[in-house]
């Protein structure tokens, strides 16, 4: 089985995907990461090198490329990764995919603690400036991400618990 995880920047994909891997005995992929390996650039390498839509386009062959290759695994994708092109349905068509549900305030209090120099869309963003990009940001993405198969309320769990709620 594939088990994609969608959700806003800062809902835990990476961080819940790698814990939920290990504890399944499946292969970790967070796409971000297998972008960056392939083109041995930093994501915000590529948006500033190359622009945004070009990484759109990575992350749809990244998808491609990951459905032929794996069997068993998780795979957190990026927040906007389920947002272009038609990917919510070929991640569903290809596996399951779980919606990390996270309030604006957590979500913009986690994204703050851990520095922004990795996410080039909130580069230099003061802290109002993010809270009202996320909401504007989570209020166009919604539509994509109720898509997902499953939702995890994902704000104040901690990830053993999110671990046990999904009983996979
Ligand atoms: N369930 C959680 N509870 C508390 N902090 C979390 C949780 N999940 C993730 N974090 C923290 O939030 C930040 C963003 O997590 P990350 O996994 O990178 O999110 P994403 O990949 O969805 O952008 C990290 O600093 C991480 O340690
Ligand atoms: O929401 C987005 O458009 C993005 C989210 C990031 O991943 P995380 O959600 O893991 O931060 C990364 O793909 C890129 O910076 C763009
Ligand atoms: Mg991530």
């Amino acid at each position: 089985m594939l088990i994609f995880l969608i959700g806003m920047m800062g809902s835990g994909k990476t961080t819940l995907g790698r814990q939920l891997a290990q504890h399944l005995g499946y292969t970790f992929i967070d796409l971000d990461e297998y972008i960056v390996q392939q083109q041995g650039q930093s994501i915000a390498q590529i948006f500033e090198q190359q622009g945004q839509d070009y990484f759109r386009v990575l992350e749809r062959k990244a998808l491609e490329e990951l459905v032929e290759q794996y069997e068993q695994a998780v795979i957190s994708t990026g927040g906007g990764a389920p947002c272009f092109f038609d990917n919510i349905d070929f991640i569903n068509q290809y596996g399951i995919s779980i919606f990390l549900d996270v309030s604006i305030n957590v979500l913009s209090s986690r994204l703050i603690a851990q520095g922004q120099e990795e996410r080039p869309l909130l580069t230099g963003k003061s802290e109002t400036d993010l809270i009202s990009f996320l909401a504007k940001t989570l209020d166009y993405r919604k539509q994509f991400y109720d898509r997902a198969t499953h939702v995890l309320q994902a704000s104040e769990q901690c990830i053993e618990r999110m671990v046990q709620l999904l009983n996979l």
